[in-house]
């Protein structure tokens, strides 16, 4: 997920909750120049993503760019590339890119040609239902079906819902009737009874993506496999070494502070009575405002505490 998941926070959600079998990347977007910023060659470097299984994502509506983009990535030892025709940001979409690809049937089907012809490694694809109408999930489909997809990934909104509007996993249901190839569900998946309700209902499905739920709740695969809840000192010894980890890699206080301040606004959830705290850690903008408010928050029973 853009400017949270990078290749820091892999690794170190990774050491204190394994469990993952594929952390998708936040994309990157492949450009005419051919080369790969310094941000991103940090969040796709395979030294910084060894030890667990990292697909990265590209967004770009030009087959060129991404077949210049993914050749690099399956150079470094990637086996999988994602495309992303899902991120319904307005600045995205305006260019055509993202889910606005989804608005133009033909264009996507010349794009996923350029794409599929000259392929070196597995491709998968994150969708969602379409821009404004579910319906048009089904002739996208029809589109997907004509490649050798590795992965689609189905993210059972429109563009116009945004992230705000309830999932419509009806249309997951319906598009999986139909599509012929790998399907993984996506979409408000927040507890493990979440989790095991969507199971229950596509016990055929054996692919799960999980996104602003175990950002919350960073053990959410584990409960969700039967295990224990997250405990407030596992809690802090995550947080206490991404802390540490963005400290040493920006140099930056302001910046490690701002990375954090985004997982906050999902962590902050696990708390009884956040508010004040949350507060002081929104205004800190360098280690000590930002210390003494974390100290602060973990005085605070964890809710799941509060009824035990
Ligand atoms: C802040 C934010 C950043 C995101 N960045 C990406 C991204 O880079 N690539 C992507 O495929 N989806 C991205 N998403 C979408 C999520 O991967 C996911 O599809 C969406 O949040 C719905 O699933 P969830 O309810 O499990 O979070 C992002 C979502 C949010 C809220």
């Amino acid at each position: 997920m853009e400017g949270i998941t990078g290749a820091e926070y892999r690794a170190v959600h990774h050491r204190h909750f394994p469990g993952v079998d594929r952390y998708y990347m936040p994309f990157i977007t492949p450009t005419q120049d051919r080369v790969f910023t310094p941000r991103e060659l940090r969040n796709i470097s395979p030294e910084r993503n060894a030890g667990y299984r990292a697909v990265p994502q590209l967004l770009t509506k030009n087959a060129g760019d991404f077949n210049w983009a993914a050749g690099e990535l399956f150079a470094m030892g990637y086996d999988e590339v994602d495309l992303n025709l899902g991120c319904p940001s307005g600045t995205v979409t305006a260019k055509g890119k993202g889910a606005g690809m989804l608005a133009d049937l033909e264009g996507l089907d010349r794009f996923l040609d350029g794409v599929f012809s000259a392929s070196r490694g597995k491709v998968s694809v994150k969708t969602r239902l379409g821009l404004r109408d579910p319906e048009e999930i089904f002739p996208l489909v029809e589109c997907f079906s004509r490649y050798p997809i590795s992965l689609l990934i189905l993210h059972p909104r429109v563009r116009q819902d945004f992230y705000k509007e309830p999932v419509r996993p009806d249309y997951f249901a319906r598009a999986l009737e139909v599509y012929p190839g790998p399907m993984c569900y996506n979409g408000g998946l927040r507890t493990p009874e979440d989790c095991a309700a969507m199971q229950g209902r596509f016990p055929q499905v054996r692919h799960w993506m999980l996104g602003q739920g175990l950002l919350a709740d960073p053990a959410l695969i584990r409960r969700c496999q039967g295990g224990p809840a997250l405990t407030r000192q596992e809690l802090r010894a995550f947080h206490d070494e991404l802390y540490h980890t963005y400290l040493d890699i920006f140099q930056s206080q302001r910046n490690t502070v701002f990375h954090m301040k985004e997982l906050w606004n999902y962590l902050s959830v696990l708390f009884d009575q956040p508010e004040k705290p949350l507060k002081r850690i929104r205004k800190a903008d360098a280690s000590p405002a930002y210390e003494s408010a974390v100290d602060e928050l973990f005085t605070h029973p964890f809710l799941s505490e509060k009824g035990e």
